[in-house]
């Protein structure tokens, strides 16, 4: 697919950035866990800005499919990449050393059970995360574009 081309405008938030810096300047063999587990690094156009943002993600992977959660800590509002992926569903995912382009697509229902539950296994936290928030927390699924 269309490889995603612009300017990259680093995150404001220093440890996610930090984190980028670290697994990309290792070609993805550092700074890919968060508390022992697998990170991956999302990458999405800015939906007002067009520049291109990149987010530290937990990995949730499920033969060949990832799933992506906006949880940002159980916070009140979804992390503003989500309303990136909503605007251009076309991302690229860098897992370890192998970065690919996905189609993202918001789950809801039984899909969205099934891969919560994923997601809770790759990360426990995310449970949590949703019992402190009323926000329902989304999740995409992205399949190799
Ligand atoms: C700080 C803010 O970041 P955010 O997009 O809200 O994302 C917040 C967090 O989700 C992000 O930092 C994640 O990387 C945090 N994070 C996780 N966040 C999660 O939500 N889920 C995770 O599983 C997760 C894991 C994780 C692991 C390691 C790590 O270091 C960080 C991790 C940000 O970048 N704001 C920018 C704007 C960013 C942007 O995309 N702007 C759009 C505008 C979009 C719009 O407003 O419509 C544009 O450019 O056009 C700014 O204030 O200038």
């Amino acid at each position: 697919g269309m490889p995603l081309t612009g300017e990259y405008e680093p995150s404001p938030a220093e440890w996610a950035r930090k984190q980028v810096e670290e697994f990309e300047s290792s070609g993805g063999t550092q700074g890919t866990t968060l508390h022992g587990r697998p990170v991956i690094i999302l990458t999405t156009r800015g939906a007002k800005s067009g520049k291109i943002r990149k987010s530290p993600l937990m990995r949730v992977e499920h033969e060949g499919a990832y799933a992506i959660v906006a949880s940002l800590g159980g916070a009140p509002k979804h992390p503003v990449w989500y309303h990136n992926v909503v605007a251009d569903p076309r991302v690229e995912l860098q897992d370890g050393p192998v970065r690919k382009d996905y189609l993202a697509r918001e789950v809801t229902g039984e899909e969205k059970a099934l891969w919560w539950s994923r997601a809770v296994t790759a990360y426990p936290d995310y449970d949590d995360y949703q019992r402190k928030t009323d926000r329902q927390i989304p999740v995409f699924v992205l399949e190799p574009a």
